[in-house]
């Protein structure tokens, strides 16, 4: 028998998602085929990722997030910024919310243009990785690599990042690469391409990815906020740093734009 199923679709820097109100919990989600199906640019909807947006007794909502890969991912947090412009949406929400992700709760507030302020998790410090670059955790796990001057626009971002998620320090959890290029003068953004696990490919944007490398680049002299560059737009982080080397008061700001609704045929 087949049943059709309401979707919109949103996106955020170009990160795209398919957003469920899935309220009354009817949807399986143990069903990674499906996710994938639903996520599939030519067989089904086509999305970086799939995301429940869940009632939960003590927050606003849940967001449960899938990666395109069908499997229940980390935070995301370009997903979350749309989550919370759904969440307006569909009347779950005003302005302003507290909401639970797959790292803990978050808090997050849409200005009148629609900018999504997401507060993120405080995040520990950095880890050196020999050659490589450095490893944060910022909800989702991220290896930052910085770049030389002029190399990342040419650079071979799908297979130098597969190489490091599937090469020996990560390949049984994977990891998110971004590549870094410093900002060529003052009041210039931080230009960053992410390779994204769970996607497989290089995505437009990753919303914990360019946390992660504004994080990183207060190590280089970056200060709060730290505007950054992604193929799919600009975000901005806000971040305080403390003494021992972590992070907290971390923000990731910026759009999230509903783009479509419709309804899928599905088995
Ligand atoms: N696109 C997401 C990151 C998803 C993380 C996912 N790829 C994983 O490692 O589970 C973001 O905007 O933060």
């Amino acid at each position: 028998m087949s049943t059709t199923l309401h979707f919109h679709k949103y996106q955020g820097t170009g990160n795209d998602f398919v957003m469920l109100d899935d309220r009354a919990e009817t949807f399986d989600a143990a069903d990674h085929a499906l996710v994938r199906h639903l996520c599939d640019r030519r067989r089904g909807i086509g999305a970086d990722g799939l995301i429940l947006l869940r009632n939960h007794p003590e927050y606003d909502f849940e967001m449960v997030y899938f990666n395109a890969d069908g499997h229940l991912g980390s935070m995301c947090g370009n997903g979350g910024r749309c989550t919370v412009a759904f969440a307006r949406q569909l009347g779950v929400i005003e302005t302003e919310t507290h909401f639970l992700a797959a790292d803990g709760p978050h808090e997050a507030r849409i200005d009148a243009d629609g900018t999504v302020h997401l507060r993120m998790q405080d995040v520990a410090g950095q880890q050196p990785l020999e050659g490589l670059g450095v490893f944060l955790d910022t909800g989702s796990p991220h290896v930052v690599r910085l770049q030389a001057a002029g190399t990342l626009a040419e650079l071979n971002v799908f297979a130098e990042g597969r190489a490091i998620r599937y090469g020996e320090l990560f390949h049984e959890k994977g990891t998110n690469i971004n590549f870094v290029e410093a900002p060529a003068a003052p009041g210039q953004p931080w230009q960053v391409r992410t390779y994204e696990r769970g996607v497989e490919d290089e995505t437009l944007s990753c919303g914990t990815g360019v946390t992660a490398v504004a994080l990183a680049a207060s190590q280089h002299g970056a200060t709060s906020p730290v505007h950054l560059r992604t193929p799919g737009g600009d975000l901005r982080v806000e971040f305080q740093t403390q003494p021992d080397g972590s992070f907290q008061h971390v923000y990731l700001i910026g759009p999230a734009t509903r783009v479509f609704e419709g309804k899928i045929d599905v088995a």
